[in-house]
């Protein structure tokens, strides 16, 4: 038995206005089960010891008996509530941590997460302390200017898209966050900008899986469905 202990947040309090649909895509379903079901799914199977899962305002009841209580996640040791932003879910997520090693922080909407990604970053988060999962970029990536008027082209070599889990270990974390509800940061999009804005600490990223995708529009779902069936 391991040590170390791992817990990680799931994310699942966000409204998904880009999805546009009645229900929120957490609650969506992917050949019959919620998406919220296959990212649960794989931290409960994983190494990781607990799960703290983060609902949106009024959602906790109903988590956690069609969700928690139905498939049995018994890894999910609080749920908690969200907040308006990513990263207030991301704080009131790490408030619910009482102790840890380590912090996986995953989108509850990229039910793709593989084993195989969670063994790579846990191998790399011991040694770095903080670390994302990315892939490099597929296409040419433009940097232009609020005209829509191309100002650069960066070697695509040193370019990549960052999914999650970003993990990181707990002490880190949990201070970069609590500096962050002091100071006003705008833009805040992932963990790993929270850690480098406050505490200028390296970041290693470490390959991830074109698989890992988010579902964020109506598109995603369709080819989520299409993954699944293939498998
Ligand atoms: N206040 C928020 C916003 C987002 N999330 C979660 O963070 C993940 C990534 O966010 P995103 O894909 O942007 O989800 P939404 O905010 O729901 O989508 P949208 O931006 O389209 O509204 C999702 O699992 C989402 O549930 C969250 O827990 N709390
Ligand atoms: C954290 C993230 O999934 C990394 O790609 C992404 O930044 C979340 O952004 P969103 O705008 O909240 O979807």
């Amino acid at each position: 038995m391991s040590l170390e202990k791992k817990v990680a947040i799931i994310l699942a309090a966000g409204q998904g206005k880009r999805m546009n649909s009645k229900v929120q895509k957490q609650y969506m379903q992917l050949c019959g089960k919620p998406v919220l079901f296959y990212s649960l799914s794989a931290f409960q199977e994983s190494t990781i010891d607990e799960i703290i899962l983060v609902v949106g305002k009024g959602e906790i009841a109903y988590c956690q008996s069609e969700i928690v209580e139905k498939y049995s996640f018994n890894k999910v040791v609080k749920i908690v509530e969200g907040g308006t932003e990513r990263y207030h879910s991301v704080y009131h997520g790490i408030k619910a941590i009482q102790n840890a090693d380590y912090v996986y922080i995953h989108d509850g909407a990229r039910p793709f997460i593989s084993n195989e990604i969670l063994d790579r970053v846990t191998v790399g988060v011991r040694e770095y302390n903080a670390c994302v999962v990315g892939m490099p970029v597929k296409d040419t990536i433009k940097i232009v200017d609020e005209n829509g008027f191309v100002i650069e082209t960066p070697s695509r070599d040193l370019v990549w898209q960052v999914q999650t889990p970003q993990v990181f270990a707990f002490a880190l974390i949990k201070e970069a966050y609590e500096k962050l509800m002091e100071e006003s940061i705008q833009g805040i999009t992932d963990d790993a900008m929270v850690v480098e804005a406050i505490l200028s600490y390296p970041i290693k990223l470490i390959e991830g899986d074109y698989t890992n995708f988010k579902i964020t529009t109506p598109e995603d779902i369709y080819m989520a469905e299409q993954y699944l069936k293939e498998l």
